[in-house]
């Protein structure tokens, strides 16, 4: 599709959202700037009236005082109003960028709730939805830069109009000026849009070194190796190739832009002879011969007014469309089919490749939970005991390997339903900065104010004996960004979590390494507790410790993706294979660490 059809489906994209959030604002601004537009010739007009009025007084006997009084109040009332209608304009254009930002952005940022998880693991998508959010900020622009257009075109026609009544050759000095500039003009928008692609990925770089540098999350790490200086150089490096590459476009762009002054000066200096050469002749009055000149010289101000509007409205108009695009780009439908009750999960010879891996993560995986049946995950790093997780909480896409209640395949069913039926707490689980209420109610926010149940899961996972210490009891804010903020050890934040997973009361829970944080002892006991507490679920857990594993019904072991050994603790040790290596050695540890005693 060319520019042209581009742009003009960009601005009726535009103007339509415009219209629905406040047609009043649009067509104020609209109208002001058709009224801004006419402000140029009207002045020069008053001018040469003026001027005149004054001629005609000197040179003869009678002064016009009401005619020179009246333009002049007049020409002193243009330039008010003017004054007044760019400050409206500006008030309401405001206006409206507040109602753009709030309502376009807030439709985005709930599209972005139709994109697959998948998707926002992937630096494209992250590079697009950042240019989207920009996109969303252009809409406007790009209604701004049409109505200076409007605004630019009708002072140029009407001074046009004016300057071609005296004299046809002003014609000719509107072509010579306005072809190259535009010309000019839309190239360099076009690489400024083109750049600012580019400079998307660099500057999510740049903001994440810069991250690094101000977290107190990462900065306890880069304090303790010294390794600030590092990042600020690498930080360094980002901001200037970032930068370098503007100024270098400023600069190529700057060299254009004085070229084309050459050319409107030319113009000036031209124009300028030929109307003292009439004047002189006698041809023209001293008030048109002053309007002319005026009319010239606003004429320089209109021209590039005119040509960078619509550099600008084509630039905007390719944001746009990035804008309009991305939804729709990467949104998925959702199923149809309900689910109010998971009563089954079952994985058929699952499989799952990541975008950017060449070999599949999990493979063949055959796997069935039911209620009840609690199942322990073990493996070595990177065995893809996570990414199994995900895939049965329906995070990835896993069409036709993953059946739902024995008859619903995972991709039918609609999502929020699914996951509304499904506790889950993945590793890095999220430490909100609010009360501790709040924390653990908020996996099912319907029932934020139900405080006996926060109280007996925070008493399930053993949290609740700390928070009741605290001075504002579960009202504490927890974390440290906020003022009177209360921050919490690794493990207690754990079992914050924990806590959150089972208030959520989903008919399936999945738990990835949900103690690696508590001590041998804590851990053994929160597992215990939670298994008891939640009997009548299906429980899946990942973790590391066998002692824990061993309080499940299944026992899974993963390697390089897929299920080596599973059954009962017992049938593993018979089977005398990687498992029962693992415990040998597992025992080893803890005999000599806790003098031969074994929790459990
Ligand atoms: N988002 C991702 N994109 C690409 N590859 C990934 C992604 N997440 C994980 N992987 C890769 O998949 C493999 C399995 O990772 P996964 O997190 O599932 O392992 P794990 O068994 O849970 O490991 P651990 O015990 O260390 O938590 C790893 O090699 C990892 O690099």
């Amino acid at each position: 599709m060319n520019l042209a059809k581009k742009s003009i489906q960009s601005l009726v994209i535009s103007y339509k959202y415009a219209w629905n959030i406040s047609k009043w604002s649009l067509m104020a601004v609209s109208f002001s700037r058709v009224i801004l537009g006419l402000v140029p010739l009207l002045s020069i007009w008053l001018l040469e009236n003026l001027l005149d009025s004054m001629a005609t007084s000197l040179s003869g006997d009678k002064v016009f005082y009401v005619a020179i009084i009246i333009y002049l109040v007049a020409m002193a009332s243009v330039t008010f109003f003017s004054f007044a209608f760019n400050k409206i304009t500006e008030i309401i254009k405001k206006i409206l960028q507040y109602k753009f930002d709030l309502d376009v952005k807030g439709n985005l940022l709930t599209g972005a709730q139709k994109v697959p998880y998948m998707e926002f693991e992937d630096s494209v998508f992250q590079n697009r939805f950042i240019r989207a959010l920009t996109g969303q900020k252009s809409m406007l622009n790009l209604i701004d830069s049409s109505t200076s257009i409007l605004q630019a075109l009708i002072s140029l026609m009407s001074l046009m109009w004016y300057l071609v009544n005296v004299s046809y050759l002003f014609g000719i000095l509107l072509f010579i000026l306005v072809i190259p500039l535009t010309v000019l003009d839309i190239t360099y928008g076009k690489q400024r849009f083109n750049l600012s692609r580019i400079l998307v990925e660099k500057g999510r770089e740049e903001g994440y070194y810069e991250s690094l540098l101000v977290s107190r999350e990462s900065l306890k790490e880069l304090r303790m190796n010294n390794l600030e200086p590092f990042f600020v150089d690498k930080w360094k490096q980002k901001f200037q190739e970032n930068h370098k590459e503007k100024i270098k476009q400023e600069i190529k762009q700057t060299k254009w832009l004085v070229l084309s002054n050459i050319i409107l000066w030319g113009s000036f200096i031209g124009s300028g002879s030929y109307v003292l050469f009439l004047t002189v002749r006698g041809q023209l009055t001293i008030g048109v011969f002053t309007a002319v000149i005026q009319g010239v010289q606003k004429l320089q101000g209109v021209v590039p007014s005119l040509t960078n509007s619509l550099a600008r409205y084509f630039e905007y108009s390719l944001h746009v469309q990035d804008y309009s695009n991305f939804i729709p780009a990467y949104a998925k439908e959702n199923g149809t089919k309900s689910i109010n009750k998971v009563e089954s999960i079952e994985a058929r010879d699952l499989s799952f490749q990541y975008r950017n891996q060449t070999i599949p993560t999990i493979k063949n995986i055959n796997f069935r939970i039911t209620p009840e049946k609690k199942i322990a995950i073990i493996g070595e790093n990177g065995a893809g005991k996570t990414t199994l997780v995900k895939c049965l909480a329906g995070l990835y896409e896993t069409t036709d390997m993953i059946t739902l209640n024995d008859s619903l395949d995972i991709s039918e069913v609609v999502q929020n339903q699914y996951r509304a039926r499904l506790s889950v707490l993945f590793q890095d689980f999220n430490k909100y900065e609010l009360d501790a209420a709040s924390n653990i109610a908020s996996s099912n926010i319907e029932q934020l104010s139900n405080d006996e149940k926060i109280e007996k899961y925070a008493k399930c996972t053993g949290i609740h004996t700390y928070l009741n210490t605290l001075k504002a009891r579960y009202s504490t804010t927890l974390g440290r960004l906020f003022k009177g903020g209360q921050e919490l050890s690794g493990g207690q934040w754990q079992k914050v979590a924990i806590s959150r997973a089972l208030f959520k009361e989903g008919d399936f829970i999945f738990l990835d390494e949900p103690t690696s944080a508590l001590d041998p002892e804590s851990e053994f006991k929160v597992i215990k507790n939670l298994l008891k507490e939640v009997q009548d679920k299906g429980v899946v857990y990942i973790t590391h410790r066998l002692n824990v594993a061993m309080l499940a019904d299944e026992i899974v072991l993963m390697g390089e993706g897929e299920i080596k050994e599973r059954g009962t603790h017992e049938e593993l040790l018979n089977l005398k294979g990687s498992y029962f290596e693992l415990y040998n050695m597992q025992m080893k540890q803890m005999t000599i660490s806790r003098g031969g005693a074994f929790i459990g």
